[in-house]
């Protein structure tokens, strides 16, 4: 997420001539039209392969002006839409990372990927673990080295199958998730109030991970979170809120600036608190197998049993799995929970599936949920409407690619703005409109599967997603069965920002009325 942070940063695209009031510079290109505007007409004319050259491109002068003076700061998502519409469906920035922007060159790209594809610099991430010789984690590491860790990560998590063997372990998540959802309910003025929602769902998703990455339960659903985990907790919100400052500062400064302390201590934390839990663990196999007992377990114990890994690995690997499974799983839920409660018809036919598939008198099993067609599409339409991660990136290194009728050479990099094809108009008509039937299917056309990636395409996709997934259905399975949602009519206008993930601009309050289904655990 750091690479996807620090691209964000640095890559921004134009095309054309556009004044740039911060410089006066101007900003050009030398085709004939982007990629949107058909073939550049000029250089075909004159047989000629386009290239990067040929391509709108802009510099960093005007991505800092459009940043700081026009506020996309922390609305990168829609700066997307914005080059879309100014510069076209392909561009390059400063930089030279290429942007592509619809659904038709996304798939050209990811099709075109590497047989160890890359996302870019991880530096960011990767000097704490070279300082404290930690070992590198799936999102940190490349090559040969990433291809043989994500062989090994990618068993009994990747499969629908091997996710649904933690259907059980969820499922006694959500009823410590649901029980805490009563409490909150009950000690509000209403009595079904639940104030700040996402990070209700942020202690369900942290929570919910690690009993399957640690097995071991946090306590973070309980009355008070136990000091410890609340400073893991901490220590994750530091190390994400100063990676930004810490990108875009010179390595020089570090010594009087307070951001790399900050952010070093944010790794500290995760790092110390995730490392005492796997070596508690450790400990408790080896007491088992010191005494010839077999040993049972679920992920970290078929890590740990995995030869090929070391204990350097699995801390290096069980950190970054961490780090990528909360907050993404996380907001997802909460932009869920909102667009259901602007859409009382949408949220009554949920419940009616809910209801109907799965007798009132017992819960739910993985595998039924994962069948359930709506409570899928409802996801699916939430996350192409806030695909929690909105931009990523790849590096054709090996080869020289052709995309979009330009030839790149080797070692491109392509900015990858999945906000902006998500709400692409032709692929998805009415884009800003909720409306999981597009995902039905029930004859009806359905759209490009590259409108909307929310977990990335290929071997480098996400690696958690059968489990988030799995999570996040099993959690609005049951609070649709008991809850009717509605918006808190206090609140103001809920808006996105960019912080790496798309999170909410204010605490999301939500009313939880009880629809009188038995509570059943
Ligand atoms: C709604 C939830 C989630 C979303 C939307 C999401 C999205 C993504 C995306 C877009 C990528 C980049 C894929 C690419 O470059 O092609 C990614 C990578 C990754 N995700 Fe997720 N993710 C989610 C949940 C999780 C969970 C629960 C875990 C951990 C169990 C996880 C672990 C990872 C890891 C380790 C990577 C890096 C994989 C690699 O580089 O090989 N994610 N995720």
């Amino acid at each position: 997420m750091a690479a996807w942070l620090s691209r964000s940063v640095v890559c921004r695209n134009g095309k054309g001539f556009l004044s740039c009031p911060l410089s006066g510079a101007r900003i050009s290109f030398r085709g004939v039209g982007g990629a949107s505007s058909g073939p550049g007409a000029l250089s075909a004319l004159q047989g000629k392969q386009r290239t990067v050259e040929d391509l709108p491109h802009l510099s960093v002068l005007e991505l800092l002006y459009r940043m700081v003076f026009q506020g996309y700061y922390n609305r990168l998502h829609e700066l997307q839409i914005f080059e879309k519409q100014r510069y076209g469906n392909i561009y390059r920035d400063g930089l030279k990372s290429v942007s592509v922007n619809t659904p038709q060159l996304l798939e050209e790209l990811l099709r075109n990927d590497e047989k160890f594809p890359r996302r870019g610099d991880m530096s960011l991430w990767t000097e704490y673990r070279d300082m404290r010789g930690l070992g590198y984690g799936p999102f940190t590491t490349e090559g040969e080295r990433w291809y043989n860790l994500r062989a090994m990560l990618n068993k009994r998590m990747l499969h629908p199958k091997d996710s649904a063997q933690y259907g059980g372990v969820i499922s006694e998540v959500v009823t410590d998730f649901i029980k805490r959802m009563y409490e909150l309910r009950q000690s509000s003025s209403t009595g079904d109030l639940v104030p700040d929602v996402a990070n209700e769902l942020y202690r369900f998703s942290l929570e919910g991970i690690a009993s399957i990455l640690f097995e071991t339960r946090l306590g973070c659903l309980e009355k008070k979170i136990p000091a410890g985990t609340q400073d893991f907790i901490d220590s994750i919100a530091r190390m994400f809120s100063y990676s930004m400052a810490v990108a875009v500062t010179p390595k020089w400064s570090r010594t009087f600036l307070p951001f790399w302390e900050r952010y070093i201590a944010g790794w500290e934390g995760i790092f110390s608190f995730a490392k005492e839990l796997i070596d508690k663990k450790l400990e408790i196999i080896q007491q088992r197998v010191d005494k010839n007992q077999e040993v049972e377990g679920e992920y970290l114990t078929y890590l740990f049993s995995n030869a090929k890994m070391s204990t350097n690995d699995v801390y290096g690997s069980i950190a970054e799995l961490l780090l990528a499974g909360v907050d993404t799983t996380s907001n997802t839920l909460t932009w869920t929970l909102h667009l259901l409660s602007k859409h009382p018809e949408i949220q009554d036919k949920l419940n009616q599936e809910v209801c109907t598939l799965v007798p009132t008198d017992r819960l739910p099993t993985a595998e039924e949920v994962t069948k359930m067609p709506y409570l899928r599409a409802v996801i699916k339409e939430a996350l192409r409407m806030y695909p929690v991660v909105p931009l990523n990136a790849r590096v054709i290194a090996e080869k020289s690619v052709s995309i979009g009728g330009y030839q790149f050479s080797r070692k491109t990099s392509f900015t990858l703005c999945h906000y902006a094809i998500s709400h692409d108009e032709d692929t998805f008509p009415e884009p800003f409109t909720f409306k999981p039937e597009r995902w039905l299917r029930d004859g009806r056309k359905r759209p490009n599967p590259f409108g909307s990636i929310p977990f990335g395409f290929g071997v480098r996709g996400c690696v958690g997603r059968r489990i988030a997934e799995l999570e996040m259905y099993m959690v609005l399975f049951r609070i649709v069965r008991l809850f009717e949602i509605n918006p808190d009519p206090k609140m103001g206008e809920l808006k996105c920002i960019c912080r790496t993930v798309l999170i909410p601009d204010q605490p999301l309050n939500l009313h939880f009325v009880d629809r009188g289904a038995a509570n059943v655990t």
